[in-house]
């Protein structure tokens, strides 16, 4: 497959399956848990990440080897055993229902696969190659990382807090184009928390300002 649609959904309490307890699994369930998602594990045994989160009620681990059971209630399922069988199982369970399901050892029996994320607050970023190399994928999301620093969470925020200002208050389409191209200029990113509100105060004034004088 290389015609993949990328979205990005809110999965905020939406019940989520995961069939398996070792390493994939525990990395597929961390992403899910800091999507919001309301998740559920069966496997017989789960890493230490599993255990603890389950201890901590943030997610429902039923201890046992998977069966047919329904899962029409599970908005997106991952089947991530080590036995392709069980896998497959799940697969046909999915399947008959229509619904959402991964296959980690089986990318051709996915109708959706996992992307490689860099999130920094309110932005991600995510890296696809379509199953084609996942390894090249997470090489990629490590030359994000060093480009897109943690400084980027603070900076979006920012961005959104003074958008929202401009939209209620710079009637002018034109002024608030040139303000939130201004915004985007690498000494905003650069800059330290209170200073950014400070010279965002500033270019607001210097564009209104502009802008009147050559109304006049
Ligand atoms: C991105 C990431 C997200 C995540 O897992 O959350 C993810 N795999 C990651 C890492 C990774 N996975 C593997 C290696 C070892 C190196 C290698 O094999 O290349 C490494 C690298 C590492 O760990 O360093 C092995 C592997 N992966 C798949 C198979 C089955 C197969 O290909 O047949 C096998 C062989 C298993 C075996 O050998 O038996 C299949 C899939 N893995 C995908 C996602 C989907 C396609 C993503 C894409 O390319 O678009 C897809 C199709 C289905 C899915 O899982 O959704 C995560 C990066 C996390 C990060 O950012 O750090
Ligand atoms: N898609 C990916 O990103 C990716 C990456 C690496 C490996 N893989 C594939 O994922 C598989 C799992 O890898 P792993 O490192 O997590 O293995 P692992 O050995 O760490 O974990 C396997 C888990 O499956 C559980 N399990 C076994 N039988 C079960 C059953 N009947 N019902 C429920 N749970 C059962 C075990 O309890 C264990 O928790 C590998 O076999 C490999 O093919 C996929």
């Amino acid at each position: 497959m290389d015609s993949y649609f990328p979205i990005v959904i809110d999965i905020h309490e939406k019940k989520c399956l995961v069939v398996g307890g070792g390493e994939v699994a525990t990395r597929k369930v961390e992403s899910l848990l800091q999507a919001g998602a309301d998740v559920t594990v069966i496997s017989p045994e789960a890493g230490d990440g599993i255990r603890e989160w389950a201890q901590d009620g943030r997610l429902h681990w039923r201890n046992e080897a998977f069966s047919e059971i329904d899962v029409t209630e599970f908005a997106f399922v991952i089947a991530a055993t080590n036995q392709s069988e069980v896998n497959h199982a799940v697969y046909h369970a999915v399947r008959q229902s229509g619904g959402w399901v991964n296959i980690v050892d089986r990318p051709d029996l996915c109708n959706f696969i996992l992307p490689s994320v860099v999130k920094r607050g309110k932005l991600t970023i995510s890296v696809s190659t379509s199953g084609a190399s996942p390894g090249l994928a997470r090489k990629i999301k490590q030359t994000i990382e060093q480009e897109i620093g943690p400084e980027y969470e603070e900076y979006v925020d920012f961005l959104a807090r003074i958008r929202q200002q401009v939209l209620a208050e710079v009637g002018n389409h034109g002024q608030r184009k040139k303000i939130f191209r201004e915004l985007l200029q690498d000494r905003f990113i650069e800059a330290s928390e209170a200073e950014r509100y400070a010279m965002a105060a500033e270019l607001v004034k210097n564009v209104a300002e502009e802008y009147v004088g050559r109304q006049l």
